[in-house]
């Protein structure tokens, strides 16, 4: 031993292998990294939080179930926390004061996006609405997704389609009738398919759908989950920059499998449109920007990400929260009949509910708001990040500090909200002090607030009122025998239900005319 230690020292000393060289070259980098956050650390005040290991930070420590995990430390430490994932400052804040300090008194400042490698293979290099950095180009591409998609105007004129789909999915689950129904499934179907149809005419059944069997739909249900599963999914790469090449979880090699599986679509899509220009959905007017050669300078790539970006965001964030509304539901039979009760006497036993219907449903808007509050879909917002160094709280922030705003924990704060874990509509009725999601007290922002606030909130709120009161004024609903309800959550970019919500469907109204 003795001399094996005294050969390799004088190896060493005489012609130091490669190994060795790199080896010291790295460990030498690793130190200088430690030390220099750690005087970094020391010259700042930065909110309070678990320190963790040198380098690692408390990466080795939290749990997937993010929501849960700094919901626990705002317990512990108060209301904004900070800490080092690897050498990724984190700041998480869970009061109402301080969101209102990031999303309005300085939204200018913390109106950036941190983008992790998932969304950056994902999304084209971010081309997207929601991972832009905020500037002029991206008050140009909302302003054309609120104009030209999702504006007052537009969905009023696509009343019809939304029509088509909520009809096409009471008729699915009516096949089903005395059957099991996966209703989660069902409701993404028709969110999917109301999206695909406004962004380029055609959903899943349907011409120009660019050929998505019902197989390939499921296939594509599930990818899309787990693009929010990823894009949620702590990656080493993101909090250890020098370990970007090597893809130790195989996030960035996932996402670019699921980027060509959209990007075969888009290019058919495209290609189709170039042959046929009768119809006009937002493909077409996005195509049309990209040939004027506006100023916002959309390249195919840019626009192929702003589909994906509405798909995502705009189906699953609202299917799941349908499907957890329905799970409380039947949690609370109560609920249930007050709800039917409301759609008895608005809309009447002898029709379908139609659209006009639904600015009379009070309480069932209020179900709504409950639902949001104690299962906002994404509940730490999108990540912002700020552009220069700021303050929050008193603390200072670095420029470039991940700011999480844990809208979780808010919506079930004790001190604002009471019994904040009972599901009870009531705290939204107006004469019960109800607030709602357009207010502005930053106690209650599902959507979020400010320049980064959610642009497709409209069409959520309508999609989610006519589906909604279409499925329970036409069916009963009840679980398998011997079947409990299950209300965990699979955290991700988006909530979501971790066991999907099978339920058996037994039609409410007098004739089966009317389901068809
Ligand atoms: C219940 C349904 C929905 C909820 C709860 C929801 C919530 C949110 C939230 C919290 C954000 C991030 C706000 C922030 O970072 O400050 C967001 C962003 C966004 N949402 Fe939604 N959303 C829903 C449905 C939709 C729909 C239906 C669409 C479109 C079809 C959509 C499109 C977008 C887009 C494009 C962004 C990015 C905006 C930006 O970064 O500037 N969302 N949404």
């Amino acid at each position: 031993m003795k001399n094996f230690t005294f050969d390799f020292c004088l190896s060493m000393k005489d012609d130091p292998s490669p190994f060795v060289l790199i080896f010291s070259t790295l460990f030498i980098g690793i130190l200088a990294i430690i030390i220099w956050s750690y005087l970094k650390r020391l010259k700042l005040s930065l909110p309070p939080g678990p320190i963790g290991l040198p380098l690692l930070g408390t990466l080795p420590f939290i749990d997937p179930q993010l929501h849960f995990y700094f919901t626990g430390l705002a317990k512990k430490y108060g209301p904004i926390i900070s800490t080092y994932l690897g050498l990724k400052l984190v700041v998480v804040v869970s009061s109402s004061s301080l969101a209102r300090e990031v999303l309005r008194d300085k939204d200018a400042i913390f109106a950036n996006r941190d983008m992790p490698v998932s969304i950056y293979n994902l999304m084209y290099g971010g081309q997207d609405i929601a991972f832009t950095s905020n500037g002029p180009k991206l008050i140009m591409m909302r302003k054309i997704a609120t104009q030209e998609l999702l504006g007052g105007a537009t969905l009023q004129a696509v009343q019809g389609l939304r029509k088509i789909e909520v009809r096409a999915m009471i008729k699915r689950v009516k096949d089903r009738e005395g059957d099991v129904a996966d209703l989660g499934v069902e409701l993404f179907k028709t969110m999917f398919n109301l999206v695909t149809t406004m962004l380029w005419g055609g959903g899943m059944d349907k011409k120009g759908c660019a050929g998505l069997s019902a197989k390939e739909f499921l296939e594509f249900k599930d990818i899309i989950s787990e693009m929010a599963i990823l894009a949620g999914k702590p990656n080493l790469s993101d909090y250890l920059p020098f370990l970007k090449n090597l893809d130790l979880q195989g996030i960035k090699k996932e996402s670019l499998i699921i980027n060509r599986r959209f990007d075969g679509i888009f290019e058919q899509l495209m290609s189709d449109k170039a042959s046929n220009i009768e119809q006009k959905d937002f493909l077409d007017v996005l195509l049309q920007i990209k040939k004027s050669g506006h100023e916002v300078g959309f390249t195919k790539d840019s626009i192929k990400a702003i589909l994906l970006d509405f798909i995502t965001a705009g189906s699953d964030t609202t299917s799941s929260t349908m499907e957890f509304a329905i799970s409380e539901m039947l949690r609370n039979p109560d609920i249930m009949k007050k709800v039917q009760k409301e759609l008895d006497t608005v809309v009447g036993y002898d029709k379908m509910v139609e659209e006009t219907d639904v600015s009379e449903l009070h309480y069932l808007h209020a179900v709504f708001e409950e639902t949001l509050r104690l299962y906002p879909p994404v509940p730490f917002l999108i990540p912002h990040c700020n552009s220069e160094a700021s303050t929050l709280g008193g603390y200072d922030i670095p420029k470039d500090t991940q700011v999480m705003v844990n809208v979780w924990a808010i919506q079930r704060d004790p001190q604002v909200w009471e019994n904040p874990l009972v599901f009870k509509p009531e705290r939204f009725i107006k004469d019960g002090g109800g607030k709602t999601y357009k207010s502005s007290d930053f106690t209650f922002l599902p959507f979020g607030s400010g320049r980064r606030m959610c642009v497709g909130m409209t069409l959520a709120h309508k999609m989610f009122m006519y589906a909604m009161a279409s499925l329970l004024h036409s069916f009963e609903f009840r679980l398998r025998d011997g079947e409990e309800l299950d209300f965990a959550q699979k955290f991700g970019m988006v909530l979501q239900k971790k066991t999907p919500l099978q339920v058996i469907p037994t039609p409410r109204l007098p004739t089966s005319q009317l389901y068809y």
